[in-house]
């Protein structure tokens, strides 16, 4: 099976050898002609995957028509908050049958939108030919064959098992999934949660801190999900409970590595400086509250990264802000209990 990847960071490379360890053959494509070249000619991508070498089914390419010429499987992996503006000139180039698979963990800032809905948008394509890849997958570890699973989630259970048997190699095992909704909110609010857990631990606190914040983080998705009509099992699964742990455990993770430095008292601007790579928590955050807020839904973690972010928060008051909330039960229904507003307010 011919299959293109759209994006030539960390993820779409990996993920496209991936597709050809599994036997298909890969086209890349990407704006920079150096890395096309090199990944051509060299199968290196030295600059988001140092030391790795890429299958000899992996090419690359700058032209959008010559990579999507004849590709069954479509996948995307370009930053979220550009994606639309990314993909608008690819869509007549994308074969009539083609499946578009959507790598991306973010939720649009313009829209509020995931980005499947944003792919069938801006593609033209219908949900049924739209696929979700989610789970534990830090680039690098997949890159270099750790074993790994994902969920493959699409709204037709054909095009969730022809993604799946395109990436399905000996060291990444696929699930698929029908809920997309409740895959793809994972995928996009644990990045929010690594960021909250980043900051507790540049704030010196412990594992109990990351403990609770990655427990009480998915009962926050939890609930974002099950308002927008996600299946519950869906957050104990891979997409959930696994991405949680492993976002917010390792230093690989972009989301995490940025919380670390805010929490130690760098600025947006200078963390985001000292992050390679995406960290698509950032601007999702903002997202996804509003997308919280527009189901009536309490995200007081989500709602504190915003403000820390933003610059309204101290993020030395982060803590303090969350654990001055009013008593509750534990589950995953409850009252909405914003953060207490004197501390939300804009930092003097
Ligand atoms: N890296 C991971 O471990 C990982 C794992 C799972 C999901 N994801 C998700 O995949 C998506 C992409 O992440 P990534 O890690 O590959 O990011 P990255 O920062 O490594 O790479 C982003 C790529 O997008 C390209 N790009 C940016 N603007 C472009 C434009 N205008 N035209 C063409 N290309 C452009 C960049 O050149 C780069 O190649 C994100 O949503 C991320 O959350 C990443
Ligand atoms: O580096 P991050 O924080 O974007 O996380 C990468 C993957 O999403 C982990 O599954």
């Amino acid at each position: 099976m011919r299959a293109a990847v759209l994006g030539t960071g960390s993820w779409g490379t990996t993920f496209a050898a991936v597709l050809a360890d599994a036997g298909c053959d890969v086209t890349l494509w990407g704006r920079s002609e150096e890395v096309c070249r090199a990944v051509r000619e060299e199968h290196r991508n030295e600059a988001y995957l140092p030391g790795v070498e890429l299958p000899a089914r992996v090419t690359a390419t700058t032209d959008g028509a010559a990579a999507l010429r004849g590709a069954r499987v479509v996948a995307v992996a370009v930053p979220a908050q550009s994606a639309r503006m990314i993909l608008a000139p690819l869509r007549e180039h994308l074969e009539p049958d083609a499946v578009v698979v959507s790598l991306m963990k973010g939720v649009e800032l313009s829209s509020d939108r995931r980005m499947s809905e944003v792919l069938q948008e801006v593609l033209g394509v219908p949900a049924a030919r739209v696929a979700v890849v989610s789970g534990p997958n830090l680039a690098r570890e997949i890159a270099e064959r750790h074993p790994t699973a994902t969920v493959v989630a699409s709204s037709d259970p054909d095009t969730a098992r022809l993604v799946a048997a395109a990436c399905a190699s000996p060291s990444f095992r696929p699930y698929t999934n029908a809920d997309v909704v409740g895959v793809e909110l994972c995928g996009a609010v644990k990045n929010v949660i690594a960021l909250a857990v980043g900051i507790a631990q540049g704030q010196g606190y412990g594992h109990n801190t990351t403990a609770t914040i990655i427990t009480r983080g998915l009962v926050e998705i939890t609930r974002l999900g099950l308002a927008l009509g996600a299946e519950a099992e869906t957050f104990a699964g891979l997409a959930g409970m696994g991405d949680l742990v492993a976002t917010c455990a390792s230093p690989l993770s972009r989301n995490h590595s940025l919380g670390v430095q805010i929490g130690r008292g760098l600025t947006l601007d200078r963390a985001l400086a000292a992050t390679r790579g995406t960290a698509e928590g950032v601007k999702s955050s903002t997202s996804v509250l509003e997308l919280a807020r527009t189901v009536g839904v309490d995200m007081p973690i989500t709602e504190a990264v915003v403000e820390v972010l933003a610059g309204r928060l101290p993020v030395e008051e982060m803590a303090a802000a969350l654990l001055a909330r009013p008593h509750r039960a534990e589950g995953v229904e409850g009252a909405h209990e914003p953060l207490p507003r004197p501390l939300a307010e804009p930092a003097v």
